[in-house]
């Protein structure tokens, strides 16, 4: 066992385009989470709800399918048929409320940087094509996430994709069982990290 800081936290990539996400709150960190979220699932179903919602907001979410925008007060029923909650109120007698009715009704929550009440937290995304990965500190230094997602934007050639599309076209065409085929995809892959150690 080492003495390290535990981190625990489990990524997982999620089909937002197929959940239902709740946003309550509209101003600047809502349009951030708003970003993020229709980013990398411009599909997704989003429906904001705030007292007040911004015109930055408004502006940014119009050409999204997804998205439905309410100005008015969080009301309970707003969870209902949700499968996600995002909260970025200013108000935390709300965020205590709503984490509170998310543990009855089993619904994960993210309340934008208040790790203490958070289910899963937002990370920092690098995407070239079909690669995504996704950067967490463990809550420790959102800045550094934001910086190692810039070194891996410049570090990560754009003909990765290529590689990825080729290597999903060879895995079609190959026979065998599935050991034979995982030893050939290996074998066409070490030359990958093989030269990069050899530079
Ligand atoms: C990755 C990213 C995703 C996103 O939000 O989309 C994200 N924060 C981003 C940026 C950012 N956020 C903040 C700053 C200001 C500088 C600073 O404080 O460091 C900057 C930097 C900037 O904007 O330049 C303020 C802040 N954030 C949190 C706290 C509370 C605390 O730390 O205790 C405070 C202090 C609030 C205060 O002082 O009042 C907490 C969280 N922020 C997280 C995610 C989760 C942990 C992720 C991880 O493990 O790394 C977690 C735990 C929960 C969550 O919000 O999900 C996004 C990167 C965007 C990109 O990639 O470009
Ligand atoms: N803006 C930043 O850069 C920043 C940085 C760090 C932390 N924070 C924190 O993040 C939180 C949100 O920041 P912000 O700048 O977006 O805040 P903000 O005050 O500009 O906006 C708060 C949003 O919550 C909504 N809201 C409040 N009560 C509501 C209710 N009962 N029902 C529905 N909607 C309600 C408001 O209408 C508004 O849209 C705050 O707690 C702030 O302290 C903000």
């Amino acid at each position: 066992m080492t003495t390290a800081a535990s981190n625990e936290l489990f990524p997982v990539f999620l089909q937002l385009n197929q959940l239902h996400t709740l946003l309550v709150g509209g101003s600047h960190v809502a349009l951030e989470k708003l970003t993020a979220l229709l980013g990398n699932s411009p599909y997704a179903s989003v429906t904001v709800v705030a007292k007040q919602i911004s015109e930055g907001v408004r502006t940014f979410t119009k050409d999204f399918p997804g998205v439905r925008l309410y100005e008015r007060a969080f009301d309970e029923h707003d969870l209902d048929n949700v499968d996600l909650v995002v909260v970025a109120s200013n108000n935390p007698a709300l965020n205590n409320r709503i984490r509170q009715a998310c543990r009855r009704r089993h619904l994960l929550l993210n309340v934008a940087d208040k790790p203490e009440l958070c289910d899963f937290y937002l990370g920092s995304v690098v995407k070239k094509g079909n690669l995504k990965l996704g950067i967490s500190t463990n809550g420790k230094s959102p800045t550094i996430a934001k910086r190692i997602k810039e070194l891996l934007n410049d570090a990560l050639p754009e003909e990765i994709d290529e590689t990825l599309t080729y290597m999903s076209q060879l895995r079609d065409l190959l026979k065998g069982d599935f050991t034979d085929k995982v030893k050939q995809l290996n074998a066409h892959t070490a030359s990958l990290i093989a030269s990069k150690e050899d530079a």
